[in-house]
């Protein structure tokens, strides 16, 4: 175990209030993320910025969201599956997640909240707000650092921001009956995000495959986060960035709650031409970040290995399930954005 512990790579980003932006330290920092992202897929990240007191609150919000009833919790729905509540699955009955869209913006963060509490509960959209306020703050510093890294931010990255959206899946695992204490909580898979921030209640249980396939158990320090590359980081950078497979395996006697942010790219995501060279041929077309993830759900791939180089691989052989599914995804985009529009300007 303490051996496969030691190979989850640990990032300090506390460091970066020290160095200078474009000093030596500071790219040697983004290096760092740059190459955890390339050999791993992923990385404790120590950011202090969480206080201790909006740290409790979180999970003890949490504790009220969960016990709603379940008809309440069922009105979070929608179409599109990421974005709803997910529970009683017979696959991983430990699991429950609800889907909290665009969690940065005030009036989304509202409605999701009036939605579960019709009274209001002004706790709960304030405790997410300072929450999700640090966790897509980290989220958009780790891009920088790698957009830096691959000498493409000063073309790429504002553009890349402004494509970006936010969920919140706030996700419980329920503690696992002592007869078996090594329970799924999530099955193997890939996110189809563009990157994924995850925070923990400090219990345990996500493992990472590596590339020699290896599972490792991370072994999350408390108050850390872990970010991971989705299918769309590793299209974007062209094959680059690794999209770990993973799951959870409840091993403790304990419910864990896990804070995962997801960012999505809106719109269509080219592969910087800076990343293609003879080494690195282009392997990937320009691709719909929601397509992608619809496809995967329409189940034409393989649920649990990288959807990237299926959906938009240049090699891929799905054309015409492509053309269904990002038909789909540009439905549900259109949706998304009409009830963005609708949260701004009311
Ligand atoms: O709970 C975790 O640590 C991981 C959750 C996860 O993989 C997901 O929500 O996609
Ligand atoms: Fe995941």
């Amino acid at each position: 175990m303490s051996q496969t512990l030691c190979k989850a790579p640990i990032i300090d980003l506390n460091k970066l209030e020290k160095s200078k932006r474009g000093s030596n330290s500071w790219l040697e920092l983004c290096n760092g993320v740059r190459l955890a992202l390339e050999d791993h897929g992923y990385f404790i990240a120590l950011y202090d910025k969480v206080s201790s007191e909006v740290e409790k609150e979180i999970f003890d919000v949490m504790d009220e969201l969960f016990d709603l009833p379940i008809e309440t919790k069922k009105k979070n729905s929608s179409d599109f599956y990421f974005y709803r509540w997910v529970g009683q699955l017979e696959a991983a009955p430990l699991h429950e997640s609800f889907g909290i869209v665009y969690p940065t913006h005030i009036q989304a963060l509202q409605s999701f909240t009036t939605l579960m509490w019709p009274q209001g509960n002004q706790r709960f959209s304030e405790t997410v707000t300072s929450y999700v306020k640090v966790a897509a703050e980290l989220e958009q510093l780790v891009d920088k650092m790698v957009f830096e890294s691959y000498g493409v931010a000063e073309r790429h990255y504002e553009s890349h921001i402004a494509a970006t959206t936010y969920l919140l899946r706030p996700t419980k695992y329920a503690a696992p009956p002592p007869s078996n204490i090594n329970n799924v909580g999530a099955n193997i898979h890939t996110d189809k995000s563009f990157s994924t921030l995850l925070f923990q209640n400090q219990i345990n249980g996500l493992q990472v495959e590596s590339k020699s396939g290896d599972w490792i158990a991370v072994n999350v320090p408390p108050s850390a986060f872990v970010f991971m590359a989705g299918d769309a980081y590793e299209a974007w950078s062209n094959g680059r960035i690794y999209a770990p497979r993973h799951q959870v395996l409840l091993k403790e006697e304990k419910q864990r709650y896990t804070l995962a942010l997801f960012t999505f790219n809106k719109g269509i995501t080219d592969i910087p031409e800076e990343l293609v060279d003879e080494t690195h041929p282009l392997q990937y077309k320009p691709f719909d970040n929601f397509g992608l993830a619809w496809y995967y759900l329409s189940g034409a791939n393989s649920m649990i290995h990288s959807t990237a180089k299926a959906y938009c691989g240049i090699n891929t052989t799905a054309s015409i399930l492509n053309f269904i599914s990002v038909t789909k995804s540009l439905i549900a985009y259109r949706e998304r954005e009409r009830r963005l529009e609708n949260f701004m300007f009311l």
